[in-house]
């Protein structure tokens, strides 16, 4: 589902690599976190594995496909495949949360009926139906998370990724936007989350990829350390 072999990547000609020699697999319908330090690559890895960046050496492959030699006539292709949640939400602020939910569909082509429909069986699964009409600016962080799931997964991607998606929520929060990246895994989306939140992982940890500044660790739950 995806796979990375001896994977680069430096932001720039002469600048120093972020990431050095990666190689991974992740299986399809896993759980995955993605751990380390600040600024040790957590991100990078995941917008590579996204193809919001290009690897500067090696190969990334997302179902079955090069993403790092896609044309840019594919790449509609892969954000269908690929649901991400960044750090910074993007959510639109001049429109409903319904509305936020609809507009990549009607992006994607459909109909805003059928659009209409589909956003909100997404808020459903989420649990902000009944907050449709509101503004996100109305919303408190665990809904605006849980909202930018609802985007991210309104297309029905096989890989739902998310980038530190309970920082700045409180316990209870994290708990309710973890058990909803649960829900998704368990009907089969390949679920990647990268989090500095030890708690979260504990609790729910099948599998952690830990990227260290020059050093990366493949830690599966139940193989010894
Ligand atoms: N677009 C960019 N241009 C130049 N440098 C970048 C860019 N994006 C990230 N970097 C640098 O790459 C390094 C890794 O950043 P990245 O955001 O991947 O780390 P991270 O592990 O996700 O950090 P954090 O936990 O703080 O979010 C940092 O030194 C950062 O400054």
């Amino acid at each position: 589902m995806i796979e990375l072999q001896h994977v680069f990547k430096s932001y720039g000609r002469n600048s120093r690599n972020i990431l050095a020699d990666i190689s991974l697999r992740i299986g399809a319908g896993e759980l995955v976190f993605i751990s380390g330090p600040s600024g040790a690559g957590k991100s990078t890895l995941l917008k590579l594995i996204a193809g919001l960046e290009h690897a500067s050496r090696g190969s990334v492959q997302v179902n079955g496909q090069r993403i790092d030699k896609l044309p840019a006539r594919a790449l509609p292709y892969l954000r269908r495949a690929v649901g991400i949640i960044l750090q910074d939400t993007h959510l639109l602020f001049d429109r409903s949360v319904l509305q936020n939910v609809i507009l990549p569909l009607i992006i994607a082509g459909q109909s805003p009926q059928s659009a209409a429909a589909r956003a909100r069986a997404a808020l459903g699964k989420v649990g902000l139906l009944d907050k449709e009409n509101f503004n996100p600016i109305e919303l408190s962080g665990g809904e605006q998370q849980r909202l930018a799931i609802a985007r991210a997964i309104v297309n029905r991607p096989a890989i739902l990724i998310a980038d530190e998606p309970t920082a700045n929520l409180d316990k209870d929060s994290a708990r309710l936007i973890m058990s909803v990246f649960r829900d998704f895994n368990q009907v089969g989306v390949t679920t990647l989350i990268a989090t500095h939140d030890e708690a979260l992982m504990a609790e729910n940890a099948t599998r952690i990829l830990r990227v260290e500044p020059g050093r990366f660790f493949d830690l599966r739950a139940g193989e010894p350390a």
